[in-house]
């Protein structure tokens, strides 16, 4: 294996990527099936329900279990060698395509905690942790990120209401000090061409080429060059980024229905990497 130094790794340019082109429908409602699954053991009281299947942290109630421990052997008929299988496959597609995007080696960049599964709909919150709309960066909030992706595994105004992702670029430039800026060395920022392109919508790229994001207001350019809302028809589709201040970002409150996602993360720092989940 190649063993670079975090050179390698570490974001020299920041940006962000999306793509339907890497995970198709299919393997997306698979891995939904699974987190519906592990999630129906549990589940928050809240709007906001997590399953994280290398820890096995499920939310219960007000509080979070490890499943592995709580339930026992009844996690084991619940979830099977191929479902652990899908995950790691589509891990390791999602790592490849940020490596290419950004331009560094896939072997320098690890899994890193939490990589999770959340579940959101429009119950009233009874605990913080229900609060996931709050503005923040990931690499602030999590500490170990350099690199965030999102797998969403739900249709936006098909399975649910509002629960859009928006990129917070002005907060993001009031709030942070140059000096402060993490993550990408005070690089320039990028959004990728070919895979996004901010003029008069957000550009996807999909199997067949580049296509418009449908369902984007036509006064979207309006907005903001660099102010991206990402979602509709959004089953399958992946959504990366550098984790730093460049990349502070919310999700808008789920009015009505589920909506499914995968955070899944990568540090350079191998101290900090994990490894795939497996069914013992
Ligand atoms: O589900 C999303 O769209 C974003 C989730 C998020 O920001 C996070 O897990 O840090
Ligand atoms: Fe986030």
């Amino acid at each position: 294996m190649l063993d670079l130094p975090v050179g390698g790794c570490t974001p020299r340019k920041c940006g962000r990527g999306i793509t339907d082109a890497i995970i198709s429908r299919g393997e997306a409602e698979r891995i939904r099936r699974l987190a519906e699954k592990g999630l129906s053991l549990g589940g928050s009281d809240g709007g906001a329900s997590i399953l994280d299947l290398h820890s096995g942290a499920l939310s219960l109630g007000k509080h979070f279990v490890n499943m592995y421990r709580y339930f026992g052997d009844k996690v084991r008929d619940i979830f099977t060698k191929e479902d652990f299988h899908l995950y790691s496959e589509l891990r390791q597609r999602i790592q490849q395509k940020i490596a290419l995007t950004f331009g560094i080696s896939s072997a320098s960049m690890y899994l890193t905690k939490p990589t999770f599964f959340s579940r959101i709909n429009s119950s009233e919150a009874k605990t913080t942790h229900d609060e996931y709309w709050h503005p923040h960066i990931d690499k602030v909030t999590y500490g170990s990120f350099d690199y965030t992706s999102l797998l969403y595994l739900s249709d936006y105004t098909e399975d649910f209401g509002g629960g859009r992702f928006v990129f917070m670029d002005e907060g993001a430039n009031r709030t942070v000090e140059p000096r402060a800026v993490l993550g990408c060395n005070g690089g320039p920022m990028s959004l990728f061409p070919g895979t996004i392109l901010v003029v008069s919508g957000v550009w996807i790229e999909s199997a067949t080429g580049l296509r418009l994001m449908p369902g984007l207001p036509a006064s979207f350019a309006a907005f903001s060059d660099l102010v991206l809302i990402v979602l509709p028809d959004s089953t399958g589709r992946v959504s990366f980024f550098t984790s730093g201040t460049e990349n502070l970002h919310r999700v808008e409150k789920v009015h009505w229905g589920t909506r499914y996602a995968i955070t899944i993360s990568f540090t350079c720092n191998p101290d900090h990497g994990i490894g795939d989940p497996v069914i013992t």
